[in-house]
This record gives structure tokens, C-alpha cells and sequence, in this order.
């Protein structure tokens, strides 16, 4: 049995210009479990994922149906303002994207953008991040260092942690481990089982072990249809559709 849903992605459709890339989706994301999107090239789930930031609000050209909803409440409701949302929605992208500013600037960037200063809370999001990001150990002698000078995975745990500082409801991550080697790979899947405690976590990933290790429910994807959505051992032992079933067994990518 799913928990109650957080996310509810309610009969969603999205186009951009005039080509449908996602076709009445529903789809209930539980709180604090970390939900995975597989399924093959181009099929929508970076599209999904970044509608549930309105990320998708930037190009030219977009029209949507349907509704999705944050904790009840739709992001479309007029009352919502896409800064806010933003920092209910964090998100962590496929490259690691570290500003040119030492570790401890990078962390604070969003408390600095509001105009927050005071050292002593400044101080403390570092610490509480990193921590939370699993780096704090790995860096704290050196925070007011260059970003640019850790190590790829150490970068997207910074990474980790700025999109944490904001203390955000959801966290959004898009292959976050495509750029990064096993052992790094295999530390930020650690980090999202604590991770999930605090925050609800949504990955698309194109590693099916990946999503075998860490996701508890995961929805599989083909050309812009939900096909099947279940918890993930259920998904990947005993798939129900023909089509996910020969893309779990890898008869097609
Ligand atoms: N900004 C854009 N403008 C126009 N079409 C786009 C845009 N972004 C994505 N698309 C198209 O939408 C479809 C879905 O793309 P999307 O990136 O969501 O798929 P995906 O499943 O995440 O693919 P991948 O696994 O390769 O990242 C694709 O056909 C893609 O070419």
C-alpha cells in the first residue's frame, strides 16, 4: 500500500510548440520515499520532472493539461508564486553545476539571493547542509575554498547541499549520477536513503540498477504514456505490462 500521495500529478499533458511529449498522466508520488522515472530516451520524464518545479515555465511555447499537485495544492493555482515553489521544489541536475564561489558561498547562494546575512545562521546552513549532504567531514577545514577544486562527486553533493539549504519540501533529481563514477555513484545513492527521511525525493534515472537500489516505487515511461507504476521490486520482478516487462529485461533502451 502507498503512503498518502504528496505529489499527485492529476491527467497531465504537456506539449511544447505543437508536439504532445506527455499524455494524461496520473500518478501519486508518496512523502518521504524516493520515487524513480525509468524508461526510454526522450519518453517525458525530464519534461514531468520539470513541470513539478514549473521549470518548464521558461520555454517558449509550452501549453499543459490536467493539474499537479504539491501537498494538495495545485501549482497552477494562481495563488502560487513560482519563487515560492521553488523553494518548496529543490533540484539537483545530471551535470554538477557548482557556482564559480568557495564551498561555503555555494551553500548559502539562495539564503544570500533573499538577503539573509546573519553569520551565525549563515554558519549554521553550512554546517547542517553539508552534513546533510554528506560532505561536511570532507570539507569543513576548507570552506572558503573554490567549489572547483573537489572532486566531480564532491561537487554534486555540494550540489546536494545548496539545494537543501533552502530546507525544501521535495527534492528533484535529473541523472544525477550520470556524470559521476561507480564509487561516487554509489555514495549520492547512500545519501538519498538518509536523505528520504527529510524530504521527498523524485529521480530520473537511466540506470535500472540504480533505480533497483535506491527507489521505492518506480514508474516506467514509454513514449510519453505512464505504462506502470508500482513499488519497485513488485515492477521489476513481476512487471504487469508487455512493455515494461521487455524494457526491464533490457529488449530495448
Ligand atoms: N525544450 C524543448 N523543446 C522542444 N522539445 C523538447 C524540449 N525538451 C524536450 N523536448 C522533447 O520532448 C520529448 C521528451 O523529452 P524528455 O527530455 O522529457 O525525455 P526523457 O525521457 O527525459 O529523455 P532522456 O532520457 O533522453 O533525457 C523529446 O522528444 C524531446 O526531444
Amino acid at each position: 500500500m502507498l503512503s498518502s500521495p504528496f505529489i499527485r500529478v492529476d491527467r497531465f499533458s504537456f506539449w511544447y510548440g505543437a508536439k504532445q511529449v506527455l499524455h494524461n498522466i496520473c500518478l501519486d508520488i508518496p512523502e518521504n520515499e524516493i520515487t524513480a522515472f525509468i524508461g526510454p530516451s526522450g519518453c517525458g520524464k525530464t519534461t514531468l520532472l520539470r513541470n513539478i518545479n514549473r521549470m518548464n515555465d521558461l520555454v517558449d511555447g509550452i501549453k499543459h493539461e490536467g493539474d499537479i499537485f504539491i501537498d494538495g495544492q495545485s501549482l497552477y493555482d494562481p495563488e502560487v508564486e513560482v519563487i515560492s515553489l521553488r523553494k518548496r521544489v529543490g533540484m539537483v541536475f545530471q551535470k554538477y553545476n557548482p557556482f564559480p564561489k568557495s564551498i561555503y558561498e555555494n551553500v548559502i547562494f539562495s539564503l544570500r539571493v533573499a538577503g539573509r546575512n546573519a553569520k551565525s545562521e549563515l554558519d549554521d546552513v553550512v554546517e547542517q547542509s553539508l552534513r546533510g549532504a554528506a560532505l561536511w567531514d570532507e570539507v569543513k577545514d576548507k570552506l572558503h575554498e573554490s567549489a572547483f577544486g573537489l572532486s566531480g562527486g564532491q561537487q554534486q553533493r555540494l550540489c546536494i547541499a545548496r539545494a537543501i539549504a533552502n530546507r525544501p519540501q521535495i527534492l528533484l533529481m535529473d541523472e544525477p549520477c550520470a556524470a559521476l563514477d561507480p564509487v561516487a555513484t554509489l555514495k549520492i545513492e547512500e545519501l538519498m536513503h538518509g536523505l528520504k527521511k527529510e524530504f521527498t525525493i523524485v529521480i530520473v534515472t537511466h540506470n535500472m540498477e540504480q533505480a533497483k537500489r535506491c527507489a521505492d516505487q518506480t514508474a516506467f515511461f514509454y513514449l510519453g504514456k505512464l505504462i506502470e507504476f508500482r513499488p519497485t521490486l513488485e515492477l521489476f520482478s513481476t512487471p504487469k505490462d508487455p512493455q515494461t516487462e521487455a524494457y526491464v529485461r533490457g529488449k530495448f533502451s
